[in-house]
């Protein structure tokens, strides 16, 4: 899915240029035309390679007047159904700098209509929860944890685990591990359970508060996952006990800017080596192509 966002270009105005991008949200396709014919770039700085116009087509396309409840509705009922099956499913932002990926996926509390992606997957996935229960008589348990990957050397850092000190169940800190088998897990992040919506957000409000304020500084800005973990019980009529139906995840991971860096080891990040990655996982390959 695609979300258009309005550059705004050193020296020149919004309406200043003509888009070099057609939106068509019906089709949902996108066609690149020329940039040095909108004055985006100079004919000199054009890479003589790029034939425009190009036509792109993707499973959903959201221009700048759409707005953040209607990206959050379509790009969220699918996967939401999933998880809810039993399926993992992942959302997340990339893009380069300032072009509005943690407005998109945390919103501003200003409204109903401004929260982002992660609050209003929280909401309704419980109301999904809740229907289900009514409807299949299913029983669900929800945990949620939230890890941000921040700094030249991308620490780790558990961002719910004071709350888990708390609970008496403290981590010694999360890692990842290569595992023969699934390949990379994160491991040893805390796991907090959250019986209600609120109780959800809470923790990850508490997250958003204990990230790295000084990610910027340190020349990157951090990437912040936020899991919803779904626990499915099955009860039993004869003696009401709950049997194990299943785990599903629902990662939501605001990925930091993409912006071109000088810096080699920043080469992660770049759209191709993202690709890779996704391709890897899509035909099930166990090594990915990641450092
Ligand atoms: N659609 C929008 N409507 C209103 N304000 C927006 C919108 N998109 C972005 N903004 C504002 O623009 C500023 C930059 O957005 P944001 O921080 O989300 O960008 P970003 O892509 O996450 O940047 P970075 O990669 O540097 O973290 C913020 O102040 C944000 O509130």
């Amino acid at each position: 899915m695609l979300r258009i966002c309005s550059p705004i270009i050193p020296g020149q105005t919004e309406q200043g240029g003509r888009s070099f991008l057609t939106i068509d949200p019906r089709r949902k396709q996108v066609t690149v035309h020329d940039p040095a014919a909108s004055g985006y770039i100079t004919s000199s700085n054009r890479r003589a390679a790029v034939a425009a116009p190009k036509m792109f087509a993707f499973d959903g396309v959201f221009s700048p007047d759409d707005s953040l409840s209607e990206v959050c509705s379509g790009s969220l009922s699918e996967i939401l159904q999933s998880v809810i099956g039993g399926a993992d499913g992942c959302l997340f932002s990339y893009g380069h700098s300032k072009l509005g990926k943690s407005f998109t996926m945390i919103g501003k509390d200003h409204s109903p209509q401004t929260l982002g992606v992660i609050p209003c997957a929280i909401s309704w996935l419980f109301k999904l929860i809740s229907e289900q229960k009514e409807s299949t008589g299913a029983r669900f348990s929800v945990r949620v944890s939230a890890v941000e990957v921040s700094g030249t050397q991308e620490n780790l850092n558990d961002l719910l685990a004071d709350f888990s000190k708390v609970d008496g169940c403290g981590s010694n800190g999360v890692y990842l591990r290569e595992d023969p088998i699934c390949g990379t897990q994160l491991e040893n992040q805390s796991e907090l359970r959250a019986p209600t919506a609120d109780r959800a957000a809470f923790y990850f409000d508490a997250a958003l508060a204990s990230r790295n304020q000084n990610a910027e500084e340190d020349g990157r800005s951090s990437h912040l996952l936020f899991t919803l973990h779904v626990y499915q019980y099955r009860i039993e009529k004869a003696n009401r006990a709950g049997l194990p139906g299943g785990i599903s995840r629902l990662h939501l991971i605001d990925l930091g800017s993409t912006a071109k860096s000088k810096d080699p080891s920043n080469a992660s990040l770049s759209l191709s080596a993202l690709g890779n990655v996704i391709m890897a996982l899509l035909n099930g390959q166990r090594h990915l192509p990641h450092r």
